[in-house]
Protein backbone atom coordinates (compact mmCIF):
# COMPACT_ATOMS: atom_id res chain seq x y z
CA UNK A 1 0.00 0.00 0.00
CA UNK A 2 1.04 3.71 -0.63
CA UNK A 3 0.32 6.93 -0.02
CA UNK A 4 1.09 9.90 -1.37
CA UNK A 5 0.08 12.96 0.35
CA UNK A 6 2.26 15.29 -2.24
CA UNK A 7 -1.56 17.37 -3.39
CA UNK A 8 -2.55 17.83 1.09
CA UNK A 9 0.84 21.10 0.46
CA UNK A 10 0.25 24.24 -0.49
CA UNK A 11 -3.69 23.71 -0.62
CA UNK A 12 -6.61 25.44 0.60
CA UNK A 13 -6.51 24.35 3.65
CA UNK A 14 -3.38 22.94 3.29
CA UNK A 15 -0.24 21.20 4.83
CA UNK A 16 3.52 22.10 4.18
CA UNK A 17 6.58 19.79 4.54
CA UNK A 18 7.97 21.95 7.70
CA UNK A 19 4.29 21.27 9.12
CA UNK A 20 4.78 17.12 8.61
CA UNK A 21 8.39 17.17 9.73
CA UNK A 22 7.30 19.13 13.16
CA UNK A 23 3.83 16.27 13.57
CA UNK A 24 6.74 13.53 12.91
CA UNK A 25 7.55 14.01 16.54
CA UNK A 26 3.84 13.81 17.71
CA UNK A 27 3.79 10.46 15.59
CA UNK A 28 6.36 9.06 16.95
CA UNK A 29 5.15 9.62 20.70
CA UNK A 30 1.67 8.66 19.48
CA UNK A 31 3.17 5.80 18.24
CA UNK A 32 5.28 4.61 21.35
CA UNK A 33 1.64 4.97 23.76
CA UNK A 34 -0.01 2.90 20.76
CA UNK A 35 2.85 0.15 20.69
CA UNK A 36 2.58 0.55 24.46
CA UNK A 37 -1.37 -0.38 24.45
CA UNK A 38 -0.66 -3.37 21.52
CA UNK A 39 1.97 -4.64 23.70
CA UNK A 40 -0.38 -4.64 27.13
CA UNK A 41 -3.59 -5.74 24.71
CA UNK A 42 -5.22 -2.68 26.26
CA UNK A 43 -9.02 -2.36 25.15
CA UNK A 44 -8.97 -0.86 21.84
CA UNK A 45 -5.17 -1.33 20.98
CA UNK A 46 -5.89 -4.98 21.14
CA UNK A 47 -7.66 -4.62 17.71
CA UNK A 48 -4.38 -3.69 16.02
CA UNK A 49 -3.09 -6.94 17.21
CA UNK A 50 -5.56 -9.23 15.48
CA UNK A 51 -3.28 -10.11 12.51
CA UNK A 52 -1.35 -11.91 14.84
CA UNK A 53 -3.95 -13.04 17.33
CA UNK A 54 -7.06 -14.05 15.42
CA UNK A 55 -6.92 -17.83 15.17
CA UNK A 56 -8.09 -18.79 11.39
CA UNK A 57 -8.43 -22.87 12.26
CA UNK A 58 -11.17 -21.84 15.22
CA UNK A 59 -13.06 -19.60 12.26
CA UNK A 60 -12.75 -22.88 9.63
CA UNK A 61 -13.58 -25.54 12.78
CA UNK A 62 -16.83 -23.31 12.99
CA UNK A 63 -17.46 -22.52 9.39
CA UNK A 64 -16.25 -25.88 7.74
CA UNK A 65 -19.01 -27.97 9.04
CA UNK A 66 -21.48 -25.70 6.54
CA UNK A 67 -20.41 -27.70 3.56
CA UNK A 68 -20.47 -24.89 0.55
CA UNK A 69 -23.91 -23.70 1.04
CA UNK A 70 -25.78 -21.48 -1.90
CA UNK A 71 -25.78 -18.58 0.86
CA UNK A 72 -24.77 -16.46 3.33
CA UNK A 73 -27.20 -14.57 5.11
CA UNK A 74 -25.28 -11.97 7.93
CA UNK A 75 -27.66 -10.55 10.62
CA UNK A 76 -25.79 -7.68 12.54
CA UNK A 77 -25.24 -4.01 12.28
CA UNK A 78 -22.78 -1.57 12.04
CA UNK A 79 -18.89 -3.26 12.69
CA UNK A 80 -20.80 -6.47 12.83
CA UNK A 81 -21.55 -6.14 9.43
CA UNK A 82 -19.70 -3.90 7.36
CA UNK A 83 -16.23 -5.42 7.82
CA UNK A 84 -17.76 -8.81 6.64
CA UNK A 85 -19.50 -6.86 3.78
CA UNK A 86 -16.78 -4.72 2.66
CA UNK A 87 -14.90 -8.35 2.17
CA UNK A 88 -17.55 -10.05 0.75
CA UNK A 89 -18.22 -7.30 -1.94
CA UNK A 90 -14.09 -6.89 -2.90
CA UNK A 91 -14.15 -10.80 -3.82
CA UNK A 92 -16.02 -12.38 -6.19
CA UNK A 93 -17.54 -15.91 -5.15
CA UNK A 94 -20.11 -18.50 -6.07
CA UNK A 95 -21.22 -18.69 -2.64
CA UNK A 96 -23.58 -14.97 -2.71
CA UNK A 97 -23.84 -13.17 0.49
CA UNK A 98 -26.71 -11.10 2.26
CA UNK A 99 -26.69 -9.15 4.74
CA UNK A 100 -29.63 -7.74 6.84
CA UNK A 101 -27.74 -4.51 9.23
CA UNK A 102 -31.21 -2.92 8.73
CA UNK A 103 -35.05 -3.11 9.91
CA UNK A 104 -37.08 -1.45 7.19
CA UNK A 105 -39.62 -4.11 6.59
CA UNK A 106 -39.59 -3.69 2.93
CA UNK A 107 -36.31 -4.83 2.40
CA UNK A 108 -36.18 -7.42 4.61
CA UNK A 109 -39.12 -9.14 2.77
CA UNK A 110 -37.63 -8.68 -0.04
CA UNK A 111 -34.47 -10.01 0.80
CA UNK A 112 -36.37 -12.97 2.46
CA UNK A 113 -37.94 -13.64 -0.94
CA UNK A 114 -34.86 -13.70 -2.68
CA UNK A 115 -33.04 -16.09 -0.34
CA UNK A 116 -32.28 -19.51 -0.99
CA UNK A 117 -33.44 -20.24 2.65
CA UNK A 118 -33.04 -24.20 2.54
CA UNK A 119 -29.25 -23.31 1.29
CA UNK A 120 -28.34 -20.54 3.33
CA UNK A 121 -26.21 -20.33 6.62
CA UNK A 122 -27.49 -17.60 8.78
CA UNK A 123 -24.56 -15.63 10.74
CA UNK A 124 -26.03 -13.73 13.24
CA UNK A 125 -23.41 -11.27 15.13
CA UNK A 126 -23.38 -9.18 17.50
CA UNK A 127 -20.44 -8.31 19.81
CA UNK A 128 -23.09 -7.36 23.39
CA UNK A 129 -25.93 -9.86 21.63
CA UNK A 130 -28.13 -7.38 22.44
CA UNK A 131 -28.88 -4.74 19.37
CA UNK A 132 -32.43 -4.68 18.78
CA UNK A 133 -32.27 -4.65 15.09
CA UNK A 134 -30.01 -7.73 15.30
CA UNK A 135 -32.14 -9.77 17.30
CA UNK A 136 -35.53 -8.03 15.78
CA UNK A 137 -34.43 -9.34 12.36
CA UNK A 138 -32.72 -12.98 13.88
CA UNK A 139 -36.41 -13.52 15.30
CA UNK A 140 -37.82 -12.57 11.83
CA UNK A 141 -35.34 -14.74 9.75
CA UNK A 142 -35.56 -17.69 12.01
CA UNK A 143 -39.37 -17.69 11.76
CA UNK A 144 -39.04 -17.84 7.91
CA UNK A 145 -36.67 -20.88 8.28
CA UNK A 146 -39.31 -22.36 10.16
CA UNK A 147 -41.86 -21.60 7.53
CA UNK A 148 -39.72 -23.16 5.22
CA UNK A 149 -39.04 -26.38 7.22
CA UNK A 150 -35.87 -25.35 7.74
CA UNK A 151 -34.00 -26.99 10.97
CA UNK A 152 -32.71 -23.23 11.97
CA UNK A 153 -30.66 -24.63 14.65
CA UNK A 154 -28.74 -26.66 11.57
CA UNK A 155 -28.35 -23.49 10.01
CA UNK A 156 -27.07 -20.80 12.41
CA UNK A 157 -23.86 -19.89 13.04
CA UNK A 158 -23.42 -17.13 16.26
CA UNK A 159 -20.83 -14.41 16.50
CA UNK A 160 -21.16 -12.69 20.17
CA UNK A 161 -19.42 -11.47 23.46
CA UNK A 162 -19.43 -13.41 26.49
CA UNK A 163 -22.59 -12.45 27.45
CA UNK A 164 -25.58 -11.42 26.67
CA UNK A 165 -29.16 -12.98 24.38
CA UNK A 166 -27.63 -14.49 21.37
CA UNK A 167 -24.94 -16.14 24.16
CA UNK A 168 -27.48 -17.58 25.63
CA UNK A 169 -29.32 -18.65 22.31
CA UNK A 170 -25.98 -20.86 21.41
CA UNK A 171 -25.81 -22.25 24.11
CA UNK A 172 -29.78 -23.07 24.95
CA UNK A 173 -29.50 -25.14 21.53
CA UNK A 174 -25.94 -26.08 20.93
CA UNK A 175 -25.43 -23.50 18.04
CA UNK A 176 -21.83 -23.12 16.51
CA UNK A 177 -20.28 -20.02 18.32
CA UNK A 178 -17.46 -18.24 17.81
CA UNK A 179 -16.01 -15.59 20.63
CA UNK A 180 -15.88 -11.97 19.57
CA UNK A 181 -12.41 -11.05 20.63
CA UNK A 182 -11.93 -9.40 23.78
CA UNK A 183 -11.09 -5.23 23.64
CA UNK A 184 -12.07 -4.97 20.34
CA UNK A 185 -14.68 -2.55 19.28
CA UNK A 186 -16.89 -3.83 16.72
CA UNK A 187 -15.73 -1.43 14.40
CA UNK A 188 -12.20 -2.27 14.41
CA UNK A 189 -13.01 -6.38 14.11
CA UNK A 190 -13.18 -7.32 10.60
CA UNK A 191 -9.44 -8.95 10.86
CA UNK A 192 -11.47 -11.16 13.21
CA UNK A 193 -13.98 -13.90 13.78
CA UNK A 194 -16.47 -10.76 13.38
CA UNK A 195 -15.04 -10.40 9.34
CA UNK A 196 -13.60 -13.64 8.66
CA UNK A 197 -16.47 -16.04 9.04
CA UNK A 198 -18.23 -14.55 6.00
CA UNK A 199 -15.07 -14.76 3.45
CA UNK A 200 -14.28 -18.28 4.69
CA UNK A 201 -17.88 -19.52 4.23
CA UNK A 202 -17.49 -17.88 0.78
CA UNK A 203 -14.30 -20.14 -0.34
CA UNK A 204 -11.46 -16.72 0.49
CA UNK A 205 -8.07 -17.33 1.67
CA UNK A 206 -8.95 -15.71 5.39
CA UNK A 207 -4.86 -16.66 5.80
CA UNK A 208 -4.33 -14.12 3.03
CA UNK A 209 -6.31 -11.52 4.81
CA UNK A 210 -4.36 -11.58 7.92
CA UNK A 211 -0.99 -11.84 5.84
CA UNK A 212 -2.37 -8.40 4.70
CA UNK A 213 -2.95 -7.18 8.29
CA UNK A 214 0.53 -8.46 9.26
CA UNK A 215 2.41 -6.41 6.57
CA UNK A 216 0.29 -3.45 6.94
CA UNK A 217 1.37 -4.08 11.16
CA UNK A 218 4.81 -3.92 10.25
CA UNK A 219 4.59 -1.02 8.47
CA UNK A 220 3.83 1.12 11.49
CA UNK A 221 6.35 2.89 12.93
CA UNK A 222 7.89 6.25 14.59
CA UNK A 223 7.35 8.47 11.48
CA UNK A 224 4.48 9.20 9.38
CA UNK A 225 7.52 9.53 6.45
CA UNK A 226 7.58 5.40 6.94
CA UNK A 227 4.69 4.29 7.78
CA UNK A 228 1.84 4.97 5.09
CA UNK A 229 -1.04 4.03 7.67
CA UNK A 230 0.69 6.61 10.06
CA UNK A 231 1.01 9.27 6.73
CA UNK A 232 -2.76 8.92 6.44
CA UNK A 233 -3.87 9.72 9.84
CA UNK A 234 -1.35 12.54 10.54
CA UNK A 235 -1.98 14.11 7.36
CA UNK A 236 -5.88 13.83 7.81
CA UNK A 237 -5.49 15.28 11.40
CA UNK A 238 -3.52 18.06 10.43
CA UNK A 239 -6.20 19.10 7.54
CA UNK A 240 -8.86 18.93 9.83
CA UNK A 241 -6.97 20.86 12.46
CA UNK A 242 -6.68 23.68 9.51
CA UNK A 243 -10.53 23.28 8.28
CA UNK A 244 -10.86 20.18 6.18
CA UNK A 245 -13.65 18.94 8.47
CA UNK A 246 -15.11 16.32 5.95
CA UNK A 247 -12.96 13.68 4.37
CA UNK A 248 -14.44 12.53 1.10
CA UNK A 249 -13.49 8.87 0.35
CA UNK A 250 -13.88 8.07 -3.33
CA UNK A 251 -12.73 4.58 -4.15
CA UNK A 252 -11.56 4.36 -7.77
CA UNK A 253 -13.21 0.38 -7.81
CA UNK A 254 -16.75 -1.09 -7.75
CA UNK A 255 -15.29 -3.08 -5.47
CA UNK A 256 -14.29 -0.69 -2.77
CA UNK A 257 -17.59 0.81 -2.39
CA UNK A 258 -18.45 -0.81 0.73
CA UNK A 259 -15.00 -0.55 2.06
CA UNK A 260 -15.92 3.67 2.08
CA UNK A 261 -19.03 2.70 4.33
CA UNK A 262 -16.90 0.69 6.50
CA UNK A 263 -14.26 3.50 6.56
CA UNK A 264 -17.61 5.79 7.53
CA UNK A 265 -18.17 3.99 10.71
CA UNK A 266 -14.78 3.57 11.61
CA UNK A 267 -13.83 7.13 11.29
CA UNK A 268 -17.14 9.07 12.45
CA UNK A 269 -17.56 6.68 15.35
CA UNK A 270 -13.81 7.03 16.20
CA UNK A 271 -12.96 10.43 15.88
CA UNK A 272 -16.35 11.96 16.23
CA UNK A 273 -16.21 13.29 20.22
CA UNK A 274 -15.91 16.45 22.22
CA UNK A 275 -17.04 18.60 19.14
CA UNK A 276 -14.28 17.35 17.00
CA UNK A 277 -14.02 14.81 13.84
CA UNK A 278 -13.91 14.74 10.81
CA UNK A 279 -17.00 13.70 8.45
CA UNK A 280 -16.86 10.86 5.89
CA UNK A 281 -18.70 11.54 3.11
CA UNK A 282 -18.92 8.45 0.70
CA UNK A 283 -17.92 8.82 -2.69
CA UNK A 284 -17.47 6.40 -5.68
CA UNK A 285 -14.92 6.81 -8.95
CA UNK A 286 -15.63 8.01 -11.37
CA UNK A 287 -19.33 8.02 -10.95
CA UNK A 288 -18.98 10.56 -8.27
CA UNK A 289 -17.29 13.03 -10.91
CA UNK A 290 -20.63 13.81 -12.39
CA UNK A 291 -22.32 14.39 -8.96
CA UNK A 292 -20.24 15.23 -5.75
CA UNK A 293 -17.00 16.74 -7.66
CA UNK A 294 -18.58 19.86 -8.23
CA UNK A 295 -18.93 20.58 -4.41
CA UNK A 296 -15.33 18.91 -3.43
CA UNK A 297 -14.11 21.44 -6.20
CA UNK A 298 -16.06 24.49 -5.73
CA UNK A 299 -17.88 24.36 -2.75
CA UNK A 300 -16.74 25.39 0.87
CA UNK A 301 -12.77 25.08 1.17
CA UNK A 302 -13.37 22.49 3.98
CA UNK A 303 -12.58 18.90 3.13
CA UNK A 304 -10.29 16.37 1.69
CA UNK A 305 -10.39 13.78 -0.80
CA UNK A 306 -8.98 10.94 -0.42
CA UNK A 307 -8.68 8.66 -3.76
CA UNK A 308 -8.28 5.14 -3.45
CA UNK A 309 -7.25 3.12 -6.22
CA UNK A 310 -5.73 -0.43 -7.16
CA UNK A 311 -2.79 -0.53 -9.35
CA UNK A 312 -3.42 -3.25 -11.24
CA UNK A 313 -6.95 -3.58 -12.47
CA UNK A 314 -8.87 -5.89 -15.48
CA UNK A 315 -8.77 -4.15 -18.91
CA UNK A 316 -11.89 -4.76 -21.01
CA UNK A 317 -10.59 -3.50 -24.17
CA UNK A 318 -13.36 -0.80 -26.04
CA UNK A 319 -13.83 -1.58 -29.21
CA UNK A 320 -12.57 1.01 -31.86
CA UNK A 321 -15.68 3.76 -33.13
CA UNK A 322 -16.43 5.87 -35.91
CA UNK A 323 -18.17 7.74 -33.96
CA UNK A 324 -17.95 11.57 -34.86
CA UNK A 325 -15.44 12.88 -31.46
CA UNK A 326 -15.37 9.17 -29.98
CA UNK A 327 -12.76 7.80 -31.87
CA UNK A 328 -9.70 8.39 -28.81
CA UNK A 329 -11.84 6.03 -26.79
CA UNK A 330 -11.72 3.29 -29.16
CA UNK A 331 -8.28 0.65 -28.92
CA UNK A 332 -8.13 1.77 -25.19
CA UNK A 333 -9.84 0.60 -22.11
CA UNK A 334 -12.20 0.64 -19.66
CA UNK A 335 -9.40 0.64 -16.71
CA UNK A 336 -6.93 3.02 -18.66
CA UNK A 337 -10.71 5.15 -18.95
CA UNK A 338 -10.58 4.86 -15.05
CA UNK A 339 -7.67 5.49 -14.72
CA UNK A 340 -7.29 8.62 -16.76
CA UNK A 341 -10.59 9.64 -14.72
CA UNK A 342 -8.40 9.36 -11.39
CA UNK A 343 -5.38 10.72 -12.35
CA UNK A 344 -7.86 13.46 -14.10
CA UNK A 345 -9.96 14.03 -11.00
CA UNK A 346 -6.91 14.40 -8.50
CA UNK A 347 -5.13 16.86 -10.85
CA UNK A 348 -8.50 19.01 -10.83
CA UNK A 349 -8.79 19.39 -7.37
CA UNK A 350 -5.26 20.29 -7.11
CA UNK A 351 -5.84 22.78 -9.78
CA UNK A 352 -8.82 24.19 -7.25
CA UNK A 353 -6.59 23.84 -4.60
CA UNK A 354 -8.40 21.49 -2.80
CA UNK A 355 -6.54 19.04 -0.18
CA UNK A 356 -6.56 15.22 -1.93
CA UNK A 357 -4.34 12.17 -0.81
CA UNK A 358 -3.26 9.24 -2.83
CA UNK A 359 -3.97 6.28 -1.42
CA UNK A 360 -2.88 2.87 -3.43
CA UNK A 361 -3.09 -0.87 -3.27
CA UNK A 362 -1.57 -3.52 -5.56
CA UNK A 363 -4.93 -4.88 -6.38
CA UNK A 364 -8.18 -5.83 -4.69
CA UNK A 365 -7.27 -9.38 -3.63
CA UNK A 366 -7.48 -10.78 0.44
CA UNK A 367 -3.78 -9.57 0.44
CA UNK A 368 -4.30 -5.88 -0.17
CA UNK A 369 -7.90 -6.22 1.41
CA UNK A 370 -6.24 -7.54 4.95
CA UNK A 371 -3.49 -4.23 4.33
CA UNK A 372 -5.99 -1.19 3.61
CA UNK A 373 -8.54 -2.14 6.49
CA UNK A 374 -5.60 -2.74 8.90
CA UNK A 375 -3.94 0.87 7.77
CA UNK A 376 -6.67 2.55 7.89
CA UNK A 377 -7.87 1.44 11.16
CA UNK A 378 -3.86 2.07 12.45
CA UNK A 379 -4.31 5.38 10.91
CA UNK A 380 -7.66 6.29 12.92
CA UNK A 381 -6.19 5.33 15.56
CA UNK A 382 -3.34 7.42 15.61
CA UNK A 383 -5.53 10.68 14.55
CA UNK A 384 -7.16 9.64 17.44
CA UNK A 385 -3.95 9.84 19.53
CA UNK A 386 -2.96 13.36 17.90
CA UNK A 387 -6.68 14.56 18.44
CA UNK A 388 -6.36 13.17 22.37
CA UNK A 389 -9.78 11.77 22.02
CA UNK A 390 -11.78 8.12 23.42
CA UNK A 391 -10.93 6.26 19.94
CA UNK A 392 -12.18 3.39 21.16
CA UNK A 393 -15.80 4.27 22.64
CA UNK A 394 -18.83 5.40 21.63
CA UNK A 395 -21.30 7.29 24.05
CA UNK A 396 -23.23 9.60 22.24
CA UNK A 397 -25.55 6.56 20.16
CA UNK A 398 -26.45 5.65 23.31
CA UNK A 399 -29.29 8.03 24.10
CA UNK A 400 -31.34 7.13 20.78
CA UNK A 401 -30.81 3.54 21.82
CA UNK A 402 -32.94 3.95 24.80
CA UNK A 403 -35.40 6.35 23.32
CA UNK A 404 -36.28 3.92 20.75
CA UNK A 405 -36.40 0.98 23.34
CA UNK A 406 -38.52 3.31 25.69
CA UNK A 407 -40.88 4.05 22.67
CA UNK A 408 -41.31 0.21 22.49
CA UNK A 409 -42.53 -0.41 26.15
CA UNK A 410 -39.08 -1.65 26.96
CA UNK A 411 -37.87 0.14 30.06
CA UNK A 412 -38.63 3.30 31.42
CA UNK A 413 -36.23 5.50 29.48
CA UNK A 414 -36.11 10.05 29.81
CA UNK A 415 -35.11 9.87 26.68
CA UNK A 416 -38.58 8.23 25.06
CA UNK A 417 -40.23 10.37 27.37
CA UNK A 418 -38.44 13.21 25.21
CA UNK A 419 -39.22 12.22 21.84
CA UNK A 420 -43.04 13.61 23.28
CA UNK A 421 -41.34 17.27 23.63
CA UNK A 422 -40.41 17.26 19.85
CA UNK A 423 -40.97 20.98 18.53
CA UNK A 424 -43.55 21.16 15.47
CA UNK A 425 -43.31 23.93 12.55
CA UNK A 426 -45.25 21.90 9.73
CA UNK A 427 -45.99 22.62 6.49
CA UNK A 428 -48.14 20.13 4.82
CA UNK A 429 -48.55 19.27 1.46
CA UNK A 430 -52.08 19.40 -0.62
O1 LIG B 1 -22.06 -5.92 17.73
P1 LIG B 1 -23.17 -5.21 18.47
O2 LIG B 1 -22.97 -5.22 19.96
O3 LIG B 1 -24.52 -5.70 18.04
O4 LIG B 1 -23.06 -3.65 18.06
C1 LIG B 1 -23.27 -3.30 16.71
C2 LIG B 1 -22.81 -1.88 16.50
O5 LIG B 1 -23.53 -0.98 17.37
C3 LIG B 1 -22.60 -0.10 18.00
O6 LIG B 1 -22.33 -0.60 19.28
C4 LIG B 1 -23.17 1.30 18.11
O7 LIG B 1 -24.46 1.23 18.62
C5 LIG B 1 -21.37 -0.16 17.13
O8 LIG B 1 -20.23 0.33 17.80
C6 LIG B 1 -21.33 -1.61 16.81
O9 LIG B 1 -20.49 -1.89 15.70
Amino acid sequence: MHVDLGNALDTTPGLTEETLDRLDSRVADAHDRIASGMADDEFGYAALNLPETADPDAIRAATDRFDRPEAVLTVGIGGSALGAATLSNALESDVDAYFLDNVDPDAVGSLLDDLPIDDTVVNVVSKSGTTAETLANFLVVREAMVEAGVDWTERTLVTTGEEGNLRALADAHDLPALDVPDGVPGRFSVLSTVGLAVPALQGHDIEAILVGGRDGMEDLSGSLFESPAYAYGAATYALAERGALTNAVMPYAESLETFAEWFAQLWAESLGKDGLGQTPARALGATDQHSQLQLYRAGPPDKLVSLIRPTERAETAIPETDLDGLAYLGGSSLGDLLDAEFEATEASLAAAGVPNVRVEVDRVDERSLGELLYAMEAACVLYGELASVSTFTQPAVEWGKKAARGLLGGGNFPEADAVADKRELRIDGA
